[in-house]
């Protein structure tokens, strides 16, 4: 599931329609997507709403679990299959009641974020950035591809997923210092060829 997870809200779309990046990314093979609507430009209210819904309507279709970034209410809403939150979201342990059989993500940006949550409950963690981002304006800095093998040995077992300005071009090295996963914003939804690169970041798998 964690293999290629595109995460996309509205802002990151210049030029085309959100359904139709999405339409082309899970025909291309991402195996988990996150409806992350937030920064300029972003919807609110029933208008986000109705398109978590068709955004949804849309993954389900191709089988692929549907996440919602930090509005946990949203999730609950609209019975998304998950949540992803960071640290200076709502606490896990807070809504845990309402999430029980769904899908739950936590950030860990290094040890410290790591030695205070409790793990208990998460499904996976989203480790980063590796690399400088422009997709999120409070990202923190970049650990490199150090932060992923050094996290790996810090837990053997927590499914990893690797973010911050990834590029199939530069994962290799960090699925081979032990993520089990990629997630992307622009790699995907800024692609003039959204098929090809998907199909060359799964290729990594093979
Ligand atoms: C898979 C994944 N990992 C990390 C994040 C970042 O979450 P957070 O730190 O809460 O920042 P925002 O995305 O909410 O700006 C993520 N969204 N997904
Ligand atoms: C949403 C997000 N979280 C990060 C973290 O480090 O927790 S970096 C990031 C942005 C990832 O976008 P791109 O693939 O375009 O670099
Ligand atoms: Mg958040």
């Amino acid at each position: 599931m964690l293999k290629l997870y595109f995460i996309c809200g509205s802002s990151n779309i210049v030029g085309r329609q959100f359904e139709d990046v999405l339409e082309q990314a899970l025909k291309a093979g991402i195996t988990l997507f996150q409806f992350r609507e937030k920064g300029p430009g972003s919807l609110d209210g029933e208008e986000k709403r109705q398109l978590a819904q068709r955004l949804k309507k849309l993954c389900h279709a191709y089988n692929v679990p549907f996440i919602v970034n930090d509005d946990w209410q949203l999730a609950l809403d609209i019975d998304a299959d998950g949540i992803h939150l960071g640290q200076d979201d709502e606490k896990i342990e807070t809504i845990i009641e309402k999430f029980e059989h769904k899908i739950i993500g936590l950030s860990v940006s290094n040890f410290e974020e790591y030695d205070q949550s409790d793990l208990q409950h998460v499904d996976y963690i989203g480790v980063g950035p590796v690399y400088a981002t422009s997709s999120k304006s409070d990202a923190k800095k970049p650990g490199g591809i150090e932060l992923i093998r050094k996290m790996r040995l810090y837990d053997k077992e927590v499914p990893i997923v690797a973010i911050g300005g990834i590029t199939n071009r530069n994962c290799e090295m960090i699925l081979k210092a032990g993520a089990d996963g990629i997630s992307t914003i622009s790699s995907i939804a800024a692609s003039g060829n959204i098929e090809q690169d998907v199909k060359s970041y799964l290729d990594y798998y093979k």
